[in-house]
């Protein structure tokens, strides 16, 4: 999660940060910020997720996203499409809207829920203080 806030810190308009963990190769394999000003769809999860798509022989079973807000529909779709097995954000979706950043309410854990994915946990609440700071600190964007 350090290395999720650290990339937010590098995007102070959109705190948005994603790093992909390869949990058994202990080393964090992809990044993201939101770039969502260039392309609506490059959410800090998406940018990490297309990144790691990329490598050679990419092994999304082995693999937790870490990213300093609960993934939206969009990327928790990708998420789910993906085959990563383990999800962690900081500050959840209702607590971005008290904030004033346009979300579409459905939680991750619901989304999940609601697929196939039967070996996909997501945790929320982790880090959360710093990366709920991370958000007091910025005016919200629309996108
Ligand atoms: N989790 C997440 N939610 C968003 N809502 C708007 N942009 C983003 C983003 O990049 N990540």
């Amino acid at each position: 999660m350090h290395a999720a806030i650290e990339a937010a810190h590098g995007n102070p308009k959109a705190p948005f940060g994603a790093v992909l963990l390869d949990r058994r190769a202990g080393r964090i394999v992809a990044s993201g910020v939101n770039d969502s000003a260039t392309d609506p769809t490059l959410h800090a999860e998406m940018v990490a997720i297309s990144q790691y798509a990329k490598t050679d022989g990419p092994a999304w079973e082995h693999l937790t996203l870490y990213t300093t807000a609960e993934p939206c529909c969009m990327c928790q779709g990708a998420v789910i499409w993906s085959g990563i097995t383990r999800v962690v954000f900081g500050i959840s979706i209702g607590r971005l809207v008290e904030l004033g950043w346009k979300q579409i309410e459905i939680p991750a854990k619901e989304a999940v829920h609601r697929s196939w994915r039967r070996d996909l946990t997501v945790q929320g609440g982790i880090g959360e203080s710093e990366c709920d700071l991370l958000f007091q600190a910025v005016s919200p964007v629309d996108r």
